[in-house]
């Protein structure tokens, strides 16, 4: 999803060019009007003195991990973690639950709360010791190698995740009809602390919907059965303490991998932690996930070339998990990449879920190295539940209802096949055999193999059969952890990472650096500078003596306010449809304030928007001979910025309301088109019935207090145009400024709600 960062960045320079050149084109036409025509970190109770005992260094965490499990779960009131060691076996498993050891492992997990992010530092030495991942440089023994970086991670709020029933629908709003479409189907399932749970199924059965539904993403009224956390109901507050990886890589292209990691830290940590300690968080988590090779490389996009695919998706990872959240959950998070970079991040995953996390990706077909790392599965078919269950008794469930792969195959190749309700090498059950010869076609019946649709309805069927009751009775006995542990779900206050304030100054220099290349753009000041040589040459010296020369000048006066009039429209109404699925990310993940973002974005622009139309005039004003004293160039700038953000303003509106290109780009060219055309200069017997447009074009305003700059001393009326005092002008494009800018907020705002 960089993509649309980069390509319509690219696209409004394209669009600039054009209009540049078209206006340039307009020029001669100009000059004789009568031929004219844009976790709180899960630090539950934020730091404190405990927090010096968590983890500091890898040296210390790999201590506190080499604690016995009898250690760990007993002292109950102290800062230990959910370490599932795989020599020592701390997992909690389903069976496990209702044990008084898992109760107890939980409640110390959760009682270890209280951390300080200081100790999260890995050490310079052992960060220099460390062999980073690189896609190039896979290692001989690949889990050896993966051994160095085991990612340490404080304790957070443990969250037992329960689904019961889950059915979704969406209604399919066609010309004339309505149609429910049936996304899933009565999912049931749950997983703890400490776990990885894959959700696999051909494309199209309802992974990403699932994933979405658990992590709160999707919340509609079509929404059945219900979805708890250590029992409790989701809640906005759930949203400090899940990280969420959706499919689409969603990054600015042009920050570094560093920038995007430190930006996120300063965003979503707690305030009480210093910006240092942010900077050093993100610092630990690129150690983490082994990008220090790729820190200061640019995360790149369609046009710029950065980082590779699978250092893209560790980004995205190291995202969400710089907040240490208690629930991740990840939409293929290994596709698209090799074997061995999907073994390395799903083995990161396994580290994270050992640190007492709660671990959901989706995944689509993972290789035999890759399937034992999870430790539960869920099998979806057209939305239906195939499988849920341990990982590793997968087969064993699918051979006891008759299906096993008749050749050597891969796990996941075989459940994908039978979801895919593909069984050519696959042996079928008697039963379902004798189904084949009543119900399958005449087609099916000869080539003696289950149509997809008969072997679909027999997995459900049996899964239905034998399973499900079991598993709703285990989900109906309570979480294991304490009461008041639990209500931390839905009770816990939201914070914000920063204030409005350092949200703002956050938010406003992360839109300088993303657009630092464009600020700093050869070709965009060469149009400018071009342009402004064309205007200069054609009015060189073209004086106010006579009024001839007077009405030549002031069809450049009229040109100027058209020129500052549009180019803003059309670069501003891309600013929010092209942020839209950052923008939907970010606030999903609760990191900033919509007000603190809308002003950011629209004030990080200002400063070369500024800056150019002084290029602008300093070349058109002396070269053209206008009115030559230091306070009527003075005025002119001052007019043409009014004219810029009130331009500004209508572009950003267009484009926050309608949120598509094509209709932006249509009604900003019509609008605009009216505005010039009402402008005053072109037409000046306007039928009274629509003479009030011409009130709605800063055009107009901008054009009369330009007449008023230049001529106050020399006529009262120019070309029929009255010379005014210009508060009523000044006053009209202020109140432009800021009621498109609401109405560009609102219509954020009514976007989020929707
Ligand atoms: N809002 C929606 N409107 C219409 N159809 C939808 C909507 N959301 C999901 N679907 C449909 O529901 C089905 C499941 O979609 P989903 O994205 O969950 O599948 P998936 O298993 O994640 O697929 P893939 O592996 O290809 O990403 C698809 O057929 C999809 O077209």
């Amino acid at each position: 999803m960089e993509k649309p960062n980069s390509s319509t960045s690219s696209l409004i320079r394209t669009k600039s060019d054009q209009f540049v050149e078209t206006m340039a084109a307009a020029l001669a036409a100009m000059k004789s009007p009568v031929s004219s025509g844009e976790v709180a970190a899960s630090a539950v109770g934020g730091g404190g003195p405990e927090g010096s005992s968590s983890f500091h260094s890898r040296k210390s965490s790999r201590g506190l991990a080499s604690a016995s499990p009898g250690r760990s779960s007993g002292h109950i009131g102290k800062n230990t973690h959910i370490r599932k060691s795989r020599s020592a076996q701390m997992k909690f498993d389903v069976d496990d639950l209702s044990s008084s050891a898992a109760l107890s492992r939980a409640s110390s997990a959760s009682l270890g709360f209280s951390f300080s992010f200081t100790g999260f530092t890995v050490p310079p030495d052992e960060i220099a010791d460390m062999k980073p991942y690189s896609d190039e440089d896979i290692p001989e023994d690949l889990e050896a190698g993966m051994q160095k970086t085991k990612l340490h991670t404080e304790p957070t709020l443990p969250i037992y995740l329960k689904f019961t029933d889950v059915t979704y629908k969406v209604v399919l709003k066609g010309i004339r009809t309505t149609l429910d479409k049936e996304i899933l189907n009565g999912i049931t399932g749950s997983i703890d602390p400490g776990e990885v749970l894959a959700l696999m199924g051909p494309s199209g059965s309802g992974k990403t919907s699932l994933l979405s539904l658990l992590g709160g993403r999707i919340r509609e009224p079509t929404i059945g059965g219900s979805i708890t956390y250590n029992d409790q109901p989701y809640s906005k507050y759930l949203k400090s303490r899940i990280g969420f990886v959706t499919q689409d890589d969603v990054l600015f292209p042009h920050l570094t991998v560093k920038e995007t990691l430190s930006y996120a830290a300063r965003l979503r940590l707690p305030r009480t932690l210093t910006k240092q300690e942010k900077d050093q968080r993100a610092i630990d988590v690129i150690c983490e996930l082994g990008l220090e090779r790729c820190q200061d490389t640019m995360i790149g996009g369609s046009f710029v070339r950065g980082v590779s695919g699978g250092e893209r998706k560790r980004v995205c990872i190291g995202n969400e998990i710089i907040i240490n959240p208690s629930l991740l959950f990840l939409d293929e998070p290994t596709s698209g990449l090799d074997s061995t970079t999907a073994l390395r991040i799903v083995k990161t995953l396994h580290d994270i879920a050992e640190a007492g996390k709660t671990v959901i990706t989706t995944i689509h077909q993972p290789s035999s190295r890759l399937f034992p790392k999870f430790d539960k599965l869920i099998l979806l078919g057209k939305g239906s539940l195939l499988y849920f269950g341990k990982a590793s008794e997968a087969m064993l469930y699918f051979a006891s209802i008759g299906c096993s792969p008749l050749i050597a195959m891969n796990p996941a190749e075989f459940m994908l096949d039978l979801a895919n309700g593909n069984v050519t090498d696959i042996s079928v059950p008697s039963e379902l055999e004798d189904r084949v010869q009543i119900e399958n076609s005449e087609a099916e019946r000869k080539s003696e193999k289950p149509a997809p649709a008969l072997v679909h309805e027999y997995l459900v069927e049996a899964y239905e059969t034998r399973v499900v009751e079991n598993e709703k009775k285990k989900l109906r006995s309570p979480t294991p952890i304490d009461e008041e542990i639990k209500s931390k779900v839905c009770t816990t206050k939201r914070e914000w990472g920063a204030s409005w304030c350092g949200q703002y100054s956050i938010l406003f220099w992360r839109g300088l650096k993303e657009r630092r290349h464009d600020y700093f753009s050869c070709l965009r000041i060469t149009q400018v500078l071009a342009t402004a040589t064309i205007l200069g040459l054609l009015w060189w010296k073209s004086g106010s003596n006579n009024p001839e020369k007077l009405q030549d000048q002031a069809g450049l006066l009229f040109f100027i306010s058209v020129f500052w009039g549009f180019f803003p429209v059309f670069t501003a109404i891309f600013t929010f449809p092209q942020e839209r699925a950052m923008l939907s990310k970010e606030r999903a993940a609760d990191m900033y304030r919509l007000s603190a973002y809308f002003v950011a974005r629209t004030t990080s622009d200002l400063p070369l928007d500024l800056i150019l139309p002084v290029l602008f005039l300093l070349v058109v004003y002396f070269m053209a001979g206008l009115r030559m004293n230091v306070g009527s160039f003075f005025l002119t700038v001052v007019t043409v910025f009014l004219c810029i953000i009130a331009a500004q303003g209508l572009g950003l509106a267009i484009g926050a309301t309608l949120m598509d290109l094509k209709k932006a780009t249509t009604l900003a060219s019509v609008t605009v088109m009216t505005f010039m055309l009402a402008g005053g200069y072109f037409v000046k017997n306007v039928p009274v019935f629509i003479s009030w447009l011409r009130y709605l074009s800063f055009n107009y305003h901008t054009y009369k207090l330009l007449l008023k700059v230049q001529y106050e001393h020399i006529s009262h009326s120019i070309d029929g145009v009255k010379i005014v005092d210009g508060y009523e002008e000044v006053g009209v494009l202020l109140a432009m400024v800021v009621g498109y800018r609401l109405l560009a907020y609102l219509s954020l705002r009514r976007m989020e709600l929707r």
